[in-house]
């Protein structure tokens, strides 16, 4: 297996919805082993931009190469891990069950299930139904869905949505934990206090891509201690002097 080509290299991406252009031409590439955020206003395209990383969104034209693959090909299927904002997991089945399920479906080992409820730490509720689960818990078994089967690159979207301080703080350190052992993550969030947990920001407004580089060199940039303030000065630079 190549493991030197990037985990993602989006050219020029142009995407179209209900008939309106949402992203304008994106282009970025992004290492192996890094957590990635994708942060950016509600309805700027970041879940647009995440569809079509896992091959679900019909593109207008530029190229999406996902660790060395077209995006959606086969060959991706199990390297590629997604998590919708919306729990897709079946409710009438408990924690387990969910996850026996997806592993068969994925072919992931049966292994995985222990190992996927206590990295997102639901060990306490693997016998309840998912029905009756709690909203962060919910995301968490979504987020387990996920984990299932080992992927090279995780796509997650907005997974600490309704989690406490505590679990998302558990959260990032699962998410650098898998980018030490080589795991590729996209993020996103529209809460700023989480950008500065990322290896790497792409900051995204009305579908285009605002800033790209580490938190410390967005600070460096705008001059600004807060990313949340860096993030606005951003956006008076890009308005203020269209190229
Ligand atoms: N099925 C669709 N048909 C038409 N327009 C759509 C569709 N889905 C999304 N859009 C539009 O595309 C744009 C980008 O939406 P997207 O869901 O990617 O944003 P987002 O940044 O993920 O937002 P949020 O943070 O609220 O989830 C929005 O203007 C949205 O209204």
């Amino acid at each position: 297996m190549m493991k030197n080509e990037a985990a993602l290299d989006v050219r020029d991406l142009r995407v179209v919805r209900g008939g309106r252009e949402v992203l304008h031409g994106v282009t970025f590439e992004v290492p192996r082993s890094s957590v990635i955020g994708l942060l950016g206003p509600s309805g700027c395209g970041k879940t647009t931009l995440m569809r079509a990383l896992v091959g679900v969104q019909i593109v207008a034209s530029g190229t999406v190469t996902v660790l060395g693959e077209p995006a959606g090909a086969p060959a991706l299927r199990r390297r590629v891990g997604y998590s919708t904002q919306k729990p897709a997991v079946y409710t009438d089945l408990s924690v387990s069950e969910n996850l026996r399920y997806f592993a068969a479906v994925l072919g992931a080992p049966r292994s995985d299930v222990a190992r996927v409820t206590d990295e997102v730490g639901l060990g306490r509720h693997r016998d309840q139904v998912a029905a009756t689960l709690s909203g962060g818990q919910l995301n968490r078994l979504n987020l387990a869905v996920a984990l299932l089967g080992s992927p090279e690159l995780l796509v997650l979207d907005e997974p600490t949505v309704g989690l406490d301080p505590v679990l998302r703080q558990e959260l990032w350190e699962l998410f650098h934990e898998l980018a030490a052992r080589g795991v590729t993550l996209v993020v996103s969030s529209h809460v700023m206090d989480e950008a500065g947990r990322t290896d790497r920001l792409l900051l995204m407004r009305e579908g285009s891509i605002l800033a790209d580089g580490s938190p410390e060199s967005l600070r460096a940039r705008t001059g600004a201690t807060d990313l949340e303030d860096a993030f606005l000065r951003v956006i008076t630079e890009t308005t203020a002097s269209p190229s």
